[in-house]
């Protein structure tokens, strides 16, 4: 220990470190003076100690190094923990590159400009309220101001900082760092800041230390989000860190984290936090799928006229899918409105605000919020979608009006409404209606003045989406319609669609009798040429408006006759008991009796249940002539020969499967209830003219 504080030559030479190092052949003698903890506080002996090259001198109370001055080759300097009030009173050593005053009285910074070599700069707990003087320091990479009293970021801009300690400050707000841009590491620990913004641009940071700070918002995350190189950030003790799945939140919008408040980021994090914040479109389905079913299920079982009695023949959906806006729902509109007798609109329900124009129960079921959330409880949904903040659902109610009628349904809906509904036991046909000039499109959203543009960059961007689903899973979509012009786009659809129902065959067939009569041989004429070769006619299965004699109904029945499956075999025996049972007057037992299906039904067909009674329902409510009747009371064994021979509507009205032969034929659209049974009203509130065009090409509503 120092007499008096001061330092005498003995001590130095005890302190000394020679240390001596060949490089390249050359000798190098490495001084080094290390008096640490010796209570000195006059070093001034130091003066003669030229060659000096790393001076560690802390925990004294040193207040005067003016010594330095005379240390031209020192490259080291630990003066911490010592009470030295004037920054830099020394001459500037050449080779100085780093220095340590922490721990010391200083309340003001200085120029620095000729300490050119300086690369590391430490001066935690001092008193030192401004960043100042540093202009000049062009290599230095580390600098720490710990615990000073600094409230304002200033002074180090184009410092070529990698390192950047400003921990216990009085920091509010991060701003002066936008041109510190080689900033790898930065401490802010321990100040006011509220916000992140002021580091979007320092693309080089890997670690951000933000504990004990006044962050409150997990959207503050958003400043940051493109810094791709960021591993490590810790925002502990900040109020954020109250919000609810705050981990898995900022996980999700820092994906490159692997450290989060100095926990690991696991794998199942990063999984978990995606498939919250942004599911997967299949995901997304799955889970709606899921929810719809569960809360289906836990109904009490209703019987429902639209699923048919076979899985082979599920209820015929048409549905339009495609980017907002870009004209689908007015193709459905119009293609209800041509093919009355076979297809129904079905509209969805939507929590979104009409539209001025729009009405409710015409272009959609508009209900609120809490509407919507009690249906999806009641599990009246089939599908749900949230799209843009708002829900749009079809239910099961819609499609069970349309098949009470005996028409398909015809709906329209976004991409992942299609991917639930595939899930489903409905088997729809799938129609993508895209546009293929953005430019158009864009145009035509903007013409409609509902989208903000944020809006539309949403929905244009999601025609990628469509596109990649269809590059991607082939057959998802069963055609593709351009819709550029819509006219066209209509006109292609109706064409798909004429094809499906085998309307143009039926006019062809008309045609050839015609030409027969004339002398033609219809015979000889090529059979229709199918898109799917694999597709079973859908109008040779069923009964279609333009033979409303039921004849085709016969030449059904003929085929069925050699292909009934054990499913279609029992329920075609259960029909024939229960419509002999309610011509009876034992009506009432009809339902009763729908549970109880023989085994062979229930290990083949699990949704038949409710279908089959819907459909017999249907059944019993039309008038019964008293021949059939006979019929059924004399010979109960041969009544589906006694029904296969009259011609009679009730026959025609049976949505049924047995007018679908077990097939490995894969029908385009599954048979189509066999027409309206109502007379087809008017849509009252959609009455386009068909020859305007409110689609892409003309941009209107
Ligand atoms: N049940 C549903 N499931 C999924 N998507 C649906 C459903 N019903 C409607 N949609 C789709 O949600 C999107 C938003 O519907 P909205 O009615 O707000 O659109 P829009 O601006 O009127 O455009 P569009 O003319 O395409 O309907 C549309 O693409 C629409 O087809």
């Amino acid at each position: 220990m120092a007499k008096d504080g001061i330092l005498s030559a003995e001590m130095v030479s005890e302190g000394m470190v020679h240390q001596e190092r060949f490089v390249n052949r050359l000798q190098h003698m490495y001084r080094s003076l290390s008096l640490s903890g010796h209570n000195l506080s006059d070093v001034s002996v130091l003066s003669n100690y030229v060659h000096l090259q790393k001076l560690i001198l802390p925990h004294n109370q040193i207040k005067d190094l003016s010594c330095v001055s005379h240390m031209p080759c020192l490259v080291i300097l630990d003066a911490s923990h010592n009470e030295i009030s004037t920054f830099f009173h020394f001459e500037p050593p050449k080779k100085l590159k780093e220095v340590n005053f922490s721990y010391n009285l200083l309340t003001e910074m200085k120029s620095l400009f000729a300490y050119e070599s300086l690369s590391k700069l430490i001066l935690d707990y001092n008193s030192i309220s401004e960043i100042t003087g540093l202009e000049q320091c062009y290599r230095l990479t580390h600098l720490s101001l710990a615990h000073n009293k600094i409230s304002r970021i200033s002074g180090l801009d184009g410092l070529p900082l990698t390192y950047l300690c400003l921990r216990g400050n009085q920091l509010q707000k991060i701003d002066g760092l936008e041109n510190v841009k080689s900033l790898q590491v930065l401490d802010l620990s321990l100040n006011r800041v509220t916000c992140l913004t002021g580091l979007q641009s320092l693309q080089l940071l890997c670690s951000i230390n933000l504990e004990k700070n006044q962050i409150s918002e997990i959207d503050e995350c958003k400043h940051i989000h493109n810094l791709l190189l960021l591993r490590d950030l810790n925002l502990l003790e900040n109020p954020l860190q109250e919000q609810p799945n705050y981990r898995l939140a900022v996980i999700f919008l820092l994906q490159h984290l692997t450290m989060l408040d100095q926990e690991v980021v696991t794998a199942e994090e990063k999984v978990t936090s995606a498939n919250k914040y942004d599911p997967p479109m299949d995901l997304v389905a799955a889970r709606d799928h899921m929810t719809n079913l569960v809360y289906q299920l836990m109904q009490p079982q209703v019987l429902f006229d639209s699923t048919l009695p076979s899985v082979d023949s599920p209820y015929p959906l048409l549905v339009l899918t495609g980017p907002q806006g870009c004209g689908k729902r007015e193709l459905v509109h119009r293609l209800c409105q041509e093919f009355c007798d076979y297809f129904c609109y079905g509209l969805s329900h939507a929590t979104r605000e009409p539209y001025s124009g729009e009405e409710n129960g015409i272009d959609y079921h508009f209900i609120n919020e809490e509407d919507f959330q009690n249906m999806i409880r009641m599990g009246k949904f089939i599908q749900t979608m949230q799209y843009k903040g708002h829900r749009f659902g079809l239910s099961r109610d819609t499609i069970e009006g349309a098949a009470r009628e005996g028409l398909a349904c015809c709906v329209h809906m976004e991409l992942e409404g299609a991917l639930s509904l595939k899930k489903s036991c409905f088997k729809p046909r799938f129609i993508l209606v895209i546009p293929s000039q953005e430019e158009n499109y864009i145009s035509h959203l903007k013409s409609r003045s509902l989208y903000t543009p944020a809006q539309i960059d949403a929905a244009v961007s999601r025609i990628d989406l469509y596109i990649r689903t269809n590059e991607q899973h082939p057959g998802f979509f069963d055609n593709v319609v351009p819709c550029d012009d819509w006219e066209e786009a209509y006109q292609s659809l109706r064409q798909i669609v004429m094809e499906d129902l085998l309307l143009e065959e039926e006019e062809g067939q008309r045609r050839g009798k015609v030409s027969t009569s004339t002398g033609h041989d219809s015979a000889e004429k090529a059979p229709p040429q199918q898109s799917e070769p694999a597709s079973e006619p859908l109008a040779s299965l069923s009964a279609s408006p333009l033979d409303p004699s039921g004849t085709q109904f016969n030449n059904i029945q003929a085929k069925i006759g050699s292909h009934k499956s054990s499913a279609e075999a029992a329920s075609i025996r259960r029909r024939e008991q229960l419509l002999r049972e309610a011509l009876l007057g034992k009506s009432p037992g009809v339902c009763r009796q729908l549970f109880k299906r023989s085994d062979e039904t229930r290990r083949s067909s699990a949704l038949s249940v409710p279908s089959s009674a819907g459909a017999l329902m249907e059944l019993l409510a039309v008038s019964i002539p008293g021949q059939i009747q006979e019929a059924l009371k004399d010979d109960p064994g041969s009544s589906q020969a006694s029904l296969s021979g009259v011609d009679h509507p009730m026959v025609a009205v049976s949505p049924s499967s047995e007018k679908c032969p077990k097939s490995n034929l894969k029908s385009i659209l599954p048979p189509i209830p066999n027409g309206r049974k109502s007379p087809a009203a008017t849509n009252p509130g959609f009455s386009p003219n068909l020859s305007t065009n409110p689609g892409v090409s003309e941009g209107g509503k």
